[in-house]
């Protein structure tokens, strides 16, 4: 586990007209402050990424469809330096992601419909404190493809 990701399990409340999805709310123990809440959607097999932000905090749901959501640390002062974290996330694994600044990430979607990632972000969405990189960049060392383990 990347060193200040959190990873909140959230409730489902099924009932026969459909279902409440919990996802964020002040003074859960992950909650900082709000900025912005949007959502990006990913086709199956899409991949977006590899963004990292210098300030926000991000936290993600997937309420809809299914993602793997990926972080690789090369902050030099982390304990958890050089480490590469999956996390399958959808309705099968309902939870929140916590992801501090500085962490490289992105995510594909996977199954077989357009999964929708939902970002209550800390600040609000601002290109100048993004970086980005391709998903294919050798500098991260992860491979997207699925693994038949
Ligand atoms: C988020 C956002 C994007 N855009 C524009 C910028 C690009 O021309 C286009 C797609 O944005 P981007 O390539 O950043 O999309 P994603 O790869 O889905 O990433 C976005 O959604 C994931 C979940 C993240 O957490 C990222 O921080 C966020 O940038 O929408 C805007 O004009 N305003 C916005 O608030």
């Amino acid at each position: 586990m990347i060193d200040g990701v959190i990873i909140s399990p959230l409730r489902q409340m099924l009932d026969e007209r459909g279902k409440v999805m919990h996802m964020f709310k002040v003074g859960d123990p992950a909650f900082q402050q709000f900025g912005e809440i949007y959502f990006s959607c990913v086709y199956p097999e899409a991949i977006k990424g590899w963004h990292i932000h210098k300030e926000m905090t991000l936290n993600y749901a997937v309420p809809h469809g299914h993602i793997k959501f990926v972080l690789y640390d090369d902050r030099p002062e982390s304990p958890t330096r050089g480490e590469v974290q999956e996390i399958f996330m959808g309705s099968d694994n309902y939870c929140l992601v916590t992801v501090p600044p500085m962490v490289w990430n992105g995510f594909k979607g996977i199954g077989m419909e357009m999964a929708i990632v939902a970002n209550c972000a800390s600040i609000p969405h601002s290109p100048d404190e993004i970086d980005r990189r391709d998903p294919f960049d050798p500098a991260i060392p992860y491979d997207w493809a699925i693994k038949h383990r």
